[in-house]
């Protein structure tokens, strides 16, 4: 390596190290001995499913049980389970919502129905909160169960798009109440205020994060459902153990590539790609494309480093160009480190051509080799820029920086794995084409990315970040451009929801995947960039995920 770079003509001190800090995890995940077969709670969870079916079917008469049903199912996580039945639920409540707002002044009913509905992709209109208008700026606190019915409110303005000022303003209202009253709640309502006020809403949490969370808030509600309860439990369990095993296989494969070693410049993230991974998709089904997306993010992020913390500009030039022609012979040229990841990368993608073979896709390879050629020459322009010290404006590097994000690749991969009849070949061509959905994804992923990683990623020779670009074009301070950013995101946010409301341009589950992959965003930037500094917040997250059963 030290010999290449002498060999350019340049020392190993020019090159933009990071030190990213080692791998947390240690040989953590690599095996995977299960105790048991999970047969009896594999048996027990089917009995339930069975029975709760049938009890959601019952109360189709019965409009709060029915919806309250629906409620707890997605809030612990378990509707993939249902997916016919709520469906067919919503549909019912659907067809009596305009009554049910007519005849009722509950503001947590409706605010629920509301939040559902929209969830479901109805179309349902935001002034049935009109009569909650407490006739000045506010909105009127109902006596008996203020905070309660003000958390459902405040959730169900997390599905706003633009123009609708009425839920803009409950937004505003409903965070300032709850906020104002939180000292003097008990649990479990205190729980889930603080978790919508400080970590996610329903809408932008992590379905497996809070479905972790709620279940143990859940539980403490006397009024739970106990079979629903126990099915949560028992399919977390089930669940987290396939993806053990899951994480258990890539990880074995990622040692093969001996990255303390031979790569030590780069962050050491399999773990953290399986978790950027399942968080598109945790859902059994998904197996398959959820292990191929982890490798494949692992090997985006290798690249990611090669360029941005490691690289000579003139390697860099090789390597882009190796990479645009996709073929072994390329090996010889590059430099021992390269190789490594070049390597990885073609086998990554023979194992992608096996799995879309057996899927009936063949044609899905070249959309992911695509995706990947489509970051490294996002990746080499940004090295261009940092060659010439090239300062940007905000647009122009924007522009180049929603293509560096590596979304439009995340998105991309997280498709090559999917059964067909979800995904197909227009999908690929529809994420290529950046519609609005996708290009508000690329905003969130690269603002939240610059806003946390800005003042990391200056420590070293590296291309400026959109807050300095605006800081500099706008003459204003970083606070100022952190909230003006914050207020794209919300924008941002607005698109996604109108993009997932009927008639969507593609079926719900397809624009699942890409709304969780925002999801995943936000998670992992929430408090800093954990990816790249993986602090105690995401160990405590993935152990939740991965390593601590729910307990019984
Ligand atoms: C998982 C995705 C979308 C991309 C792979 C690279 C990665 C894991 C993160 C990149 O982080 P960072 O180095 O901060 O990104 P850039 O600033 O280089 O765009
Ligand atoms: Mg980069
Ligand atoms: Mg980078
Ligand atoms: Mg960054």
């Amino acid at each position: 390596m030290e010999l290449y770079a002498q060999s350019v003509g340049v020392g190993a001190a020019s090159r933009p190290l990071a030190n990213f800090h080692q791998c947390v995890w240690g040989d953590k995940f690599i095996v995977y001995n299960p105790q048991s077969s999970q047969a009896g709670e594999r048996e027990q969870a089917e009995e339930l499913k069975v029975e709760l079916k049938r009890e959601l079917k019952e109360a189709s008469d019965n409009y709060m049980r029915q919806l309250k049903m629906v409620d707890a199912i997605q809030r612990l996580g378990i509707d993939y389970l249902f997916v016919e039945d709520v469906d067919e639920a919503l549909k019912n409540l659907f067809e009596m919502f305009d009554a049910f707002c007519k005849n009722n002044h509950d503001m947590h009913a409706t605010a629920l129905s509301f939040r559902l509905l929209r969830q479901h992709g109805y179309r349902v209109s935001c002034e049935v909160f009109e009569k909650f208008k407490d006739g000045k700026h506010g909105f009127k606190v109902p006596n008996d169960d203020g905070p309660v019915e003000d958390l459902e409110f405040f959730e169900a303005t997390h599905l706003r798009v633009h123009g609708e000022d009425v839920l803009d303003n409950a937004f505003v209202f409903t965070r300032n109440y709850l906020e104002s009253v939180y000292a003097t709640l008990n649990d479990p309502t205190a729980k889930q205020v603080h978790n919508a006020l400080n970590e996610f809403s329903f809408r932008r949490g992590l379905p497996r994060v809070e479905a972790r969370k709620y279940i143990s808030i859940y539980e403490q509600y006397a009024s739970h459902h106990k079979g629903l309860l126990k099915l949560a439990k028992l399919d977390f369990n089930l669940v987290q153990a396939l993806h053990r095993r899951e994480l258990s296989e890539d990880s074995r494969w990622w040692k093969t590539l001996q990255v303390p070693t031979e790569l030590s410049f780069v962050r050491d993230r399999l773990v953290e790609s399986y978790f950027w991974a399942s968080g598109s998709y945790f859902e059994p089904n998904y197996s398959v494309a959820r292990m191929i997306l982890a490798k494949g993010l692992a090997v985006l992020s290798l690249m990611d480093d090669v360029y941005d913390a490691y690289g000579l500009f003139e390697e860099l030039q090789v390597f882009t160009d190796a990479i645009e022609r996709w073929d072994a012979s390329c090996l010889d040229k590059l430099p021992e480190y390269m190789k490594i990841v070049y390597k990885a990368l073609l086998d990554v993608f023979e194992e992608v051509d096996e799995e879309v073979i057996k899927l009936g896709a063949p044609y899905r390879v070249y959309y992911g080799k695509e995706a990947m050629k489509y970051a490294a020459r996002a990746y080499m322009e940004q090295a261009h820029w940092r060659e010439q010290k090239h300062k940007p404006t905000t647009k122009e590097y924007m522009k180049l920086a929603t293509k560096t994000c590596g979304y439009i690749t995340l998105i991309i991969l997280s498709f090559l794995g999917v059964e067909e009849g979800i995904v197909t070949k227009e999908a690929f061509d529809w994420v290529f084409s950046r519609p609005p959905f996708v290009e508000a994804t690329l905003i969130i992923a690269r603002l939240i990315n610059d806003i946390t990683g800005c003042e990391f990623e200056n420590k070293r020779e590296h291309v400026r970040t959109a807050v300095e670009c605006y800081m500099e074009e706008h003459k204003v301070g970083k606070q100022e451009v952190v909230s003006e950013f914050y207020n794209q995101m919300e924008s941002a946010w607005k698109d996604i929801n109108e993009c997932l409301l009927r008639p969507a341009e593609f079926p719900i589950p397809l624009l699942n995947l890409i709304l969780n992959s925002v999801r995943t965003l936000e998670v992992i930037y929430k408090e800093g960039d954990s990816y790249t500094h993986v602090g105690p917040a995401m160990q405590n997250i993935i152990k939740q995920l991965y390593l601590h059963p729910v307990p019984y």
